[in-house]
């Protein structure tokens, strides 16, 4: 049985309708940001906090749990400048707690949620998994201490662990009965949809003098249904074969500037959005892209789906979202 921890989010919530296809699948979800509703049928829900090691122990008694993928985070790069010590507390404290009762039940696979936000930027060319990490904020920080404990956990215990460096992560199932709700939304795709529908009276622009193209800041965009894929291929060779700790990078390999995706939100609502230009969002790199060549070497992951597919279906989903 697969334990998925956040498994009610916007990215658990795609993996798991990917994962309840071939597996036996508990989600473990707070509900803090997540949906009960996003959680396909076929899987056990338990409400519950990786914080509560009762709870926790509970349900590794009660279930045969072989593997952990852990997507249970708060995750606002704005938020985490803020309000540092949630960040510490919920996405290093509550992992902590997480991993002392899997040892406690000696599960020990884990997949674990990285982000982009641990590099350090560089003005040009793909950062790949042995690019500096130099997180800009505390939300990349708060990952890449995890990653450092995992990879202690690994030489030291009996413990296999794949670390997915995700990149920014846009779009909805295809069929969209599932799809990206945060409250508040922070992120950028959705944001520009809603201005789009005319949910809002503008989409700021949040700088337009880093030294990129045309000053706003690049991103690299990956769907989230080819980032539930590499989720299944991990967990595969994280079965079959003992895997010591590796990192992969997750993304398009293609950087696309905050106005070049505002423009591509416009070409496929057929809408014009109404920009206004505001000061730099503190925490925010420059420039992330990545190399993506280690996983599609390694486990033959494909990004399949482009820029526009992804604001086709964010958008789909938008217009029914159904929570
Ligand atoms: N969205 C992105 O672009 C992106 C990019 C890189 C990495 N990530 C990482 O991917 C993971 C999932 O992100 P998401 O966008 O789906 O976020 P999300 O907020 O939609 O999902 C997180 C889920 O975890 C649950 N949760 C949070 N804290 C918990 C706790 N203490 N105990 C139990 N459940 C808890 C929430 O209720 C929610 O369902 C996070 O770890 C995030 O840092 C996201
Ligand atoms: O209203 C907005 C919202 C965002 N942006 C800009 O758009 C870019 C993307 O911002 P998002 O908030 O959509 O995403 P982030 O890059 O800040 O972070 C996201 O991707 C990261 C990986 O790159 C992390 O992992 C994180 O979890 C996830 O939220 C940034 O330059 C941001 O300043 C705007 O200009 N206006």
């Amino acid at each position: 049985m697969i334990l998925v921890v956040g498994g009610a989010g916007y990215i658990g919530s795609h993996v798991v309708k990917e994962l309840v296809q071939t597996e036996q699948v508990i989600v473990y979800d707070n509900l803090s940001t997540g949906h009960r509703e996003a959680v396909d049928e076929r899987a056990i829900f338990v409400q519950g906090d990786i914080k509560d090691e009762v709870k926790l122990t509970q349900l590794f008694t009660l279930f045969s749990i072989t593997a952990v993928v852990h997507f249970a985070a708060a995750n606002s790069v704005e938020e985490s400048v803020r309000n540092p010590w949630h960040y510490y507390e919920n996405n290093v404290g509550a992992t902590l707690n997480l991993l002392k009762v899997m040892r406690a039940h000696k599960v020990n696979k884990f997949i674990f949620s990285s982000t982009a936000a641990t590099y350090q930027p560089i003005e040009q060319g793909l950062l790949n998994e042995n690019s500096a990490t130099c997180p800009a904020n505390p939300y990349g920080r708060s990952k890449r201490m995890v990653e450092q404990i995992l990879e202690d956990y690994t030489a030291a215990y009996d413990f296999q662990c794949t670390v997915l460096r995700y990149f920014n992560v846009a779009g909805a199932d295809a069929f969209t009965q599932i799809g990206e709700s945060h409250l508040p939304e922070t992120h950028l795709i959705p944001l520009v949809l809603k201005n789009l529908n005319g949910e809002t009276e503008s989409i700021k622009i949040y700088g337009d003098d880093y030294d990129t193209v045309d000053g706003t800041c690049i991103r690299d965009f990956v769907h989230v249904e080819d980032l539930a894929t590499a989720h299944i291929l991990a967990l595969e060779a994280l079965t079959i074969e003992q895997t010591p700790f590796t990192i992969y990078n997750v993304g398009n390999e293609h950087g696309y500037s905050v106005k070049e995706i505002i423009k591509t939100c416009e070409q496929v609502t057929n809408k014009k959005a109404t920009i206004e230009n505001a000061k730099r969002r503190s925490g925010d790199p420059a420039r992330l892209v990545a190399s993506s060549k280690k996983i599609r070497q390694a486990l033959g992951w494909e990004a399949e789906k482009d820029l526009q597919t992804m604001v086709e279906h964010a958008w789909n989903w938008h217009q029914l979202q159904k929570y």
